[in-house]
């Protein structure tokens, strides 16, 4: 007989918004996010004899989203997703484990006439922050991320010494345009108790700027002598100063920019320290990855 060996399921790109008004200074803060929440348990049945008396329908778990939001603070997103998770432990007794996973955009607020406006935002990228919850009755493992951050420096990277061998065409270079889209994830030690999560609930917003802030001064300040090292550098340098994570993730796409040979065209110079109008590509592009853990 086949079995059902794993099975998770739930809601998906569920959108949220949420106002805070500050009564006695009249300020707004807006956050948008968009949630999945995939549950894990005693499900089996429901796929392999029709029994839905074990489904928790994918709408109340939407539902439930909408009412933790309303209910708690939805930032840090840690702290919402483990409301979250623990409560739909709390309630359904054959579920195990919820898998949620929660993106925030970007609403920065407006500076109007050089003052911060009180309820005026603009998406500033498409930069989010994430957060993967993984809620059992063992404890909460969160991993915090930053996706979808574009980076580009126009000098400051090389790449040579690499293999030479009868399939490589690529020259070397000890100046080239380097850029890419930042994906990064740095996980907590495991956490007892929402209770465990409230209490070191600095520590995410903290976490989080740092690494935006570890990320962009490497990228720019450092003579990149490859993704692979300056990634490692960044991964080494949020351990550091996150110190109750355990591992951190690097996921960075090279978005090649290649030189334009127009010396077809009465001569002109535009290779090598001429260069100065580039073809940015879409693909193929190269993509590294690396997870530095704390030794
Ligand atoms: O930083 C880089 N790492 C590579 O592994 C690689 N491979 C390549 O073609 N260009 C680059 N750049």
């Amino acid at each position: 007989m086949p079995f059902v060996s794993a099975a998770r399921y739930g809601k998906d790109n569920v959108r949220v918004y949420k106002v805070h008004r500050d009564e006695k200074t009249g300020i707004h803060t807006v956050t948008e996010m968009v949630v999945c929440c995939l549950l894990e348990g005693d499900i089996e049945t429901s796929y392999t004899v029709a029994d839905n008396s074990v489904v928790v329908a994918t709408d109340s778990i939407k539902n439930t989203i909408y009412i933790k939001a309303k209910e708690h603070p939805v930032n840090p997103p840690e702290l919402y997703a483990s409301y979250l998770g623990q409560h739909l432990l709390d309630t359904y007794a054959h579920i195990h484990v919820a898998n949620i996973n929660i993106s925030v955009k970007r609403w920065t607020r407006m500076v109007v006439d050089g003052k911060e406006h009180p309820h005026s935002f603009y998406r500033d990228g498409e930069e989010t922050r994430t957060v993967e919850a993984r809620v059992t009755r063992e404890g909460i493992e969160l991993k915090s991320g930053i996706a979808g951050l574009l980076v580009l420096k126009s000098t400051g990277s090389a790449f040579h010494g690499f293999v030479r061998d009868e399939f490589t065409t690529l020259p070397e270079t000890w100046d080239r345009i380097l850029s890419t889209e930042v994906d990064s994830t740095w996980s907590w030690n495991t956490l007892p108790s929402v209770a465990a999560v409230e209490e070191k609930v600095s520590q995410f917003d903290k976490a989080w700027e740092d690494a935006r802030k570890i990320t962009m001064k490497t990228f720019a300040e450092e003579d990149s002598p490859s993704v692979q090292a300056t990634m490692y550098k960044m991964a080494s340098q949020i351990l550091d100063a996150a110190p109750e994570t355990a591992k951190v993730t690097y996921a960075l796409p090279n978005k090649h920019y290649f030189e334009i040979d127009l010396s077809w065209h009465k001569g002109i110079k535009n290779t090598g320290k001429d260069a100065e109008v580039y073809a940015p590509q879409t693909n193929p592009n190269g993509l590294i990855k690396v997870e530095v853990s704390r030794s």
